[in-house]
């Protein structure tokens, strides 16, 4: 693996990347359009915006469709993420995609951009304090998660 350091990646870049996806945001119901772009540590990027629906609470952030671009595609080292919306405000990315992100390591920059390009940086772990992980020993497997087989929850007593 290269491992690029995300400091000789342009930033720039990835947040071009993020604004452009931003135009592709589906969102007719908070009108809030949001992009947003991943930088594997190899140098690759994928995008992605918010996909809003019906039912509101199957919407999906930019953050999520990005990450799950990239992992559907074999990505598993990331390098940054940049998170724009058509906001003054810096655009910060929810409880859920924080999780989510973290679940691939925690040194990830996250670039949280406003409508002009200017950003706030943080590592997701000064932004998911704690957040939570499976512990090798909580999976009874030698290799952590995704390395043995899938445990099954016990139906519950009704
Ligand atoms: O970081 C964020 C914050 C919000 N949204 C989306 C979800 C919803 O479609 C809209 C309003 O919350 O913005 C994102 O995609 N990313
Ligand atoms: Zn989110």
């Amino acid at each position: 693996m290269i491992d690029l350091p995300v400091m000789q990646f342009p930033v720039e870049k990835l947040i071009n990347t993020a604004r452009a996806s931003r135009e592709r945001a589906y969102a007719p119901y908070s009108g809030f359009r949001v992009g947003a772009a991943i930088l594997t540590r190899e140098g690759r990027l994928y995008s992605g915006c918010n996909i809003e629906n019906a039912s509101y609470s199957l919407t999906v952030c930019a953050e999520r469709v990005a990450i799950y671009k990239a992992v559907s595609n074999g990505e598993r080292q990331f390098a940054a993420l940049a998170v724009i919306a058509d906001s003054d405000d810096y655009c910060t990315p929810c409880g859920a995609c924080r999780q989510v992100l973290a679940e691939f390591g925690r040194e990830i920059k996250v670039y949280m951009c406003n409508r002009h390009g200017e950003y706030i940086v943080k590592d997701l772990s000064e932004l998911l304090p704690l957040g939570f992980t499976l512990k090798k020993q909580d999976m009874g497997i030698e290799g952590g998660p995704g390395s043995g087989p899938v445990r099954v929850a016990e139906p519950v007593d009704r």
